[in-house]
């Protein structure tokens, strides 16, 4: 039997699950989770390998209306990534039901060549009955290749949604060796894993518009890494709240990055967190660029 591989784009409103689903699927913490909307901002790649396949996944930023320049460069990567793949995962909530903003993405994969699958997730949620009538509905939104109710979060269908795709698979070579499960550099994560922490913690105190950047990063001679990482906040009472009393939050926010770190690098970490304030950064495109953001991408 020939190999078959190929590149799936998951998109989706923000906290429908996308990140979850990635997870569960490639079994490891690699997209970050939260209870915030719009926490993947890159494109991750989790590769899936079987023996006879290979899916490269692209965890696409939730494609949402338009609020600022980086709401701008969120949509044009997830945008153009969708004409260049085998299939699109559109995931929804199942237990929200349709909405505006499904509609709205809806309309954006109008004239779309690429199969896209209807991903309903969290019917953990759902009385069963619900179902049916909500698939019809959505139905009408588009020519859904695939209708699959999944379960990101307890795993259920998963596998017959894995099944599925296979079928959209074309021959083709193994792209990643079989032990890589993302092609992102580790500083990356490492700096979605500390942002993770601030957004847990600090609650509905500081809004997503937080970045963080890996400004140093290297092994000791004793084997420790040395991490130095800031933290883009927007305005000084941000800075505050991340700082804490007497600095109490950003230590907690760096003892459990630190351990999270440790487990992924394998190794002692020595992990250094500066705030700073960047007065309106998401809507400075120079900003954006420096802290990895690109149009092309
Ligand atoms: N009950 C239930 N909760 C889920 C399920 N899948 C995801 N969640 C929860 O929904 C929330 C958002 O999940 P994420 O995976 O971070 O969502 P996302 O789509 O990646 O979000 P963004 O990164 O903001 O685009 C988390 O609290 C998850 O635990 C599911 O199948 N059932």
């Amino acid at each position: 039997m020939k190999f078959r591989s190929g590149f799936v784009a998951i998109i989706g409103r923000p906290n429908v699950g996308k990140s979850t689903l990635m997870n569960q699927v490639i079994g490891q913490k690699i997209a970050i989770m939260s209870d915030k909307p719009q926490t993947t901002r890159n494109k991750i790649h989790g590769v899936y390998t079987t023996n006879g396949s290979q899916i490269v996944f692209l965890d696409t930023p939730g494609i949402h209306k338009r609020q600022s320049k980086l709401g701008d460069y969120m949509n044009q990567t997830a945008m153009s990534t969708l004409g260049e793949v085998e299939a699109v995962l559109f995931l929804i909530d199942a237990a929200e039901g349709l909405g505006g903003g499904d509609r709205f993405i809806a309309e954006q994969l109008q004239g779309l060549k690429t199969p896209v699958i209807l991903v309903m997730n969290k019917i953990d949620k759902l009385e069963p009955e619900a179902l049916l009538p909500l698939i019809t509905e959505y139905s009408k939104l588009h020519d859904f290749a695939e209708i699959v109710p999944i379960s990101a979060k307890v795993g259920s269908n998963v596998n017959t949604l894995l099944e599925q795709l296979q079928k959209y698979l074309p021959e083709g070579p193994q792209y990643y060796p079989e032990d890589q499960v993302t092609d992102h550099p580790e500083q990356f994560v490492i700096a979605e894993l500390i942002r993770e922490k601030i957004l847990h913690l600090t609650r509905e105190e500081v809004p997503h518009s937080i970045a963080v950047a890996i400004e140093d990063m290297r092994a000791e001679p004793n084997g420790v890494v040395h991490i130095s990482a800031v933290i883009f906040v927007e305005r000084d009472s941000q800075k505050g709240i991340i700082i804490g009393k007497q600095g109490a939050m950003l230590k907690e926010v760096g003892r459990r990055a630190r351990t999270d770190i440790e487990n992924l690098l394998g190794s002692k970490t020595f992990l250094e967190l500066w705030v700073k304030v960047k007065k309106d950064w998401r809507n400075q495109e120079r900003v954006l660029r420096d802290l990895g953001f690109h149009k092309d991408q």
